[in-house]
């Protein structure tokens, strides 16, 4: 018989040399993690004999059984599963073929603790076998196969393993731990009770403990041993809302996410009547490392009539809600059915729309009833969500009510604030809900633009991530209060009427400064006019309702799309000193650079680059040395 050598893919030993080396807290999960890999396989062989019964060779009693010998410290699972061919156990025990691996190992910081708990938030699957073992033994043969095609895979450090073929008599795997000395407490009887109690009753299929058998057989010296069930073996879904305890959930979205971290919230129905099916749909702790990764699959786990068909069955969950995870289990669909076919059927329609409101009305009642839980939903998935009015026309209303926003009354850097709060603060009179866009929060607090809002008191809602802008263009109202951009286009006259400082104003002046302002940038702005937007600053710049904000433009640009410039607005303080030295200035000269200075600074306060650096520090130079003089 030929033993194979191989070497590890190098983020599977990585991974490997952290699960042996980490110091664990939470030992115990590797038990739930190679009983979820069982259960996995045996929906995969019920799957596999949907087309194909002649799998099952007798034998479709599917299970998991656990034997333990505590005297020498191995624990052995065994499954009757779908098994693995030699290829296979090469691919899914060699190498890690999940998405975002390296990304993930790079993210870690070298410190046992913080790592593990990001290991723990990864999800280690078969390997967290390493946790507790420091030999381990997969014996497996696929179903379908003969007795001498089976495979043995052997691993005893971190960098290589060995493969060599076996006879085997039965289908499925076989996994033998051999227990690290510090882990020996997970070979005795009453431990592991507890804890495949505590992981595994959720689990579809019986989970059995080896005992020894109350009659021992008289012919022989060998111990007799039979099994026992200690799970309620059927599938949690299936069971009603009423009985299933909270922890119940939590594990069993632990088992179908393969996550550590407990879900911040769940939806569990049965719809009964034109489509029947039953979903149990969860809102994760935390992003995915591959959370922004579009061609990532993901989606929710498929059963039909309680076979599984496939994990990810992305058509039931609009890309904006791509962070659900659950479980969807039809009477509808054929057991056939392939994703093609999900992709054009009315029933898929159907049930997804009824999904999307659901997980509305699941978001919705989190942010009423837990606000720590929103926050940390709001933190980690937040930003998918923005992608909703785009994608979802019709709900998009609803989804805008779920954003939170720093506004300019928003205490701290934490967005908090809901549209609803912010209609419930809006001023008399007030009929918009404005919003300012900049490149981050210390540049928007900051901005020009919002000292006449500040002096009369309005709020302002500041955006500052790369696609709030549109984001926004998509919601366009929300409780028929149109969103607008404070940088475009008129204000409400009713509103700022407190900005015009009437006794401070120089009507004559400010008129020739508009007039000289007007001559000496025809070629930069469409016009210019008194502001009302400003009380402290001489001048900016107002883009018209419709026009791309330089924000987007930039952002246009980097995807290198060439974007018309639109000429904005110029709008002047008439009661700032610069204006009016601008006003009664006669030199020519000087009027072309105080116009000049003027004009840099309202770029500058825009967010947009200057076309001459050089030349706005020079003549502010020369400005100052005036005044010192
Ligand atoms: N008992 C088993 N029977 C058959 N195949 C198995 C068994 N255990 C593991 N596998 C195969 O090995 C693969 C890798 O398992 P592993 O637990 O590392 O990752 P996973 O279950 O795919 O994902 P996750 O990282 O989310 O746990 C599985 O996808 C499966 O194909």
């Amino acid at each position: 018989m030929t033993v194979e050598t191989h070497g590890f893919q190098t983020e599977a030993k990585q991974l490997l040399h952290l699960m042996i080396h980490s110091l664990y807290s939470n030992r115990e999960i590797f038990l739930r993690e190679l009983i979820s890999n069982a259960s996995d396989a045996a929906d995969k062989l019920r799957f596999e004999a949907l087309a194909d019964a002649s799998l099952y060779d007798n034998d479709s009693d599917l299970r998991i059984r656990i034997d333990l010998n505590p005297d020498d410290g191995i624990v052995t699972i065994h499954d009757n599963g779908v098994g693995m061919s030699k290829e296979e156990v090469v691919e899914n025990l060699g190498t890690i073929a999940k998405s975002g691996t390296s990304q993930f190992l790079q993210g870690l910081s070298g410190d046992q603790k913080k790592d593990a708990q990001l290991i723990g938030q990864f999800g280690v699957g078969f390997y967290s076998a390493f946790i507790v073992a420091d030999k381990v033994v997969v014996e497996t043969r696929r179903a379908g196969a003969a007795a001498d095609q089976a495979v043995r895979w052997t691993c005893e450090g971190e960098a290589e393993y060995t493969i060599e073929d076996i006879e085997k008599q039965d289908r499925g795997t076989t996994i033998t731990l051999y227990l690290k000395d510090d882990a020996l407490e997970f070979a005795s009887e009453l431990r592991v009770r507890s804890i495949v109690k505590k992981y595994s009753d959720h689990i579809g299929i019986p989970v059995a403990l080896r005992k020894r058998a109350d009659e021992q057989d008289k012919d022989s010296d060998e111990p007799t041993y039979d099994y026992d069930t200690i799970n309620n073996a059927t599938a949690l879904w299936t069971r009603p809302r009423s009985e299933i305890k909270d922890d119940e959930y939590q594990e069993f979205y632990k088992h179908i996410c393969h996550d550590f971290v407990t879900p911040l919230a769940w939806s569990h129905n049965r719809v009964e009547g034109k489509l029947d099916y039953t979903s149990l749909l969860y809102v994760p702790g935390h992003a995915p490392v591959d959370l922004y990764n579009r061609e990532v699959s993901r989606g929710l786990k498929l059963y039909i009539q309680r076979t599984f068909i496939m994990d990810d069955a992305s058509q039931f969950l609009p890309s904006y809600l791509r962070f659900i995870r659950g479980v969807l289990d039809s009477n509808d669909l054929p057991l056939n059915v392939s994703r093609e076919i999900l992709q054009h059927s009315p029933a898929v329609d159907s049930i997804r729309s009824a999904l999307v409101k659901r997980i509305l009305d699941m978001l919705e009642k989190m942010a009423k009833e837990s606000s720590d839980d929103y926050r940390t939903f709001w933190r980690e998935f937040g930003a998918v969500l923005k992608e909703g009015p785009a994608e979802d026309f019709a709900n998009k209303e609803r989804i805008a009510g779920l954003f939170r926003f720093v506004t300019t009354k928003t205490e701290g850097d934490e967005a908090t604030d809901s549209l609803a709060d912010y209609v419930s603060r809006m001023k008399d009179g007030q009929e918009k809900i404005y919003f300012l866009v900049a490149d981050n929060l210390t540049s928007a607090r900051n901005s020009a633009y919002l000292e006449a809002f500040r002096k009369n008191d309005i709020e302002v809602l500041l955006l500052t991530d790369r696609l709030d802008e549109w984001t926004i263009a998509h919601v366009a109202e929300f409780e028929g209060k149109e969103l607008k951009d404070i940088t475009k286009g008129e204000l409400e006259e009713s509103l700022f009427a407190d900005t015009e400082d009437k006794a401070d104003k120089n009507d004559s002046s400010s008129t020739e400064a508009i007039e000289k302002i007007s001559n000496l940038l025809k070629d930069k702005v469409e016009s210019v006019r008194e502001t009302r937007r400003l009380t402290d600053s001489p001048a900016c710049l107002v883009y018209a309702e419709d026009a791309l904000s330089p924000h987007m433009r930039k952002m246009m640009e980097a995807a290198g799309q060439k974007m018309p410039v639109d000429k904005p607005v110029l709008e002047i303080n008439a009661s700032h000193p610069l204006v009016r030295q601008l006003g009664s200035e006669s030199d020519e000269q000087r009027s072309a650079e105080l116009t000049g200075l003027l004009y840099d600074q309202a770029v500058l306060s825009a967010g947009e680059q200057l076309e001459n650096p050089a030349l706005f520090v020079k003549r502010l130079n020369q400005l100052l040395f005036e005044g010192a003089a």
